[in-house]
């Protein structure tokens, strides 16, 4: 089956949990962009390492997004990426183009052999963000959830931990 879906929500809203309650866990592949910067995200990193579980096989890659995916795809085994919010927060950092980048991930997806479940916020429904640095950011997470989802066959959102079907055109 060729499937793509696009999870977005807000922190902590249980979209990563629900994301892997749709693959199996012995046969997915787990893309992760998250990097242990400190202590704190090392934390966030082991909890999710350890809900997991040592069935899921890992691969880390806070950059090459649309690369590492096209050479994991695999209609054998499904992929899922988490998450899009880091990559980009990690492409800024390293001033690259996030529009490009996301065209780069688009042409990816858009050709995908296999399923590909992809994670990301939901940002900007709070105050404006203060620093111009933290407006890029929401702007960019904004343009690129919209992107992923013209492309994804589905798009959900997960509040309280409960999915909301926004797109299905399975
Ligand atoms: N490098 C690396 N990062 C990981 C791994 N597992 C998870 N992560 C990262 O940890 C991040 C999750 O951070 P959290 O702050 O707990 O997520 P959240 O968005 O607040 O919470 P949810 O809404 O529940 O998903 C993910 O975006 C992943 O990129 C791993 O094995 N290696």
């Amino acid at each position: 089956m060729i499937h793509t879906t696009l999870i977005i929500g807000g922190a902590r809203s249980g979209k990563s949990v629900y994301a892997e309650t749709l693959l199996t866990a012995g046969a997915a592949l787990y893309l992760a962009t998250g990097q242990a910067f400190d202590d704190e995200m090392a934390a966030r990193i082991r909890l999710h390492m350890d809900r997991r579980g040592p069935t899921w096989s890992t691969i880390e890659e806070p950059l090459e997004l649309p690369q590492a995916l096209d050479r994991h795809l695999d209609p054998a085994r499904p992929i899922l990426v988490d998450c899009l919010t880091l990559w980009i927060s990690n492409l800024m950092h390293a001033g690259r183009d996030v529009g490009c980048e996301t065209e780069a991930l688009a042409e990816v997806l858009a050709t995908a052999r296999g399923t590909v479940v992809l994670v990301s916020n939901e940002v900007g429904l709070g105050l404006v963000p203060e620093t111009r640095l933290g407006r890029d950011f929401r702007d960019h997470q904004g343009r690129v959830n919209q992107r992923i989802a013209q492309i994804c066959h589905r798009v959900v959102f997960v509040a309280a931990g409960l999915p909301l079907v926004l797109k299905d055109s399975v």
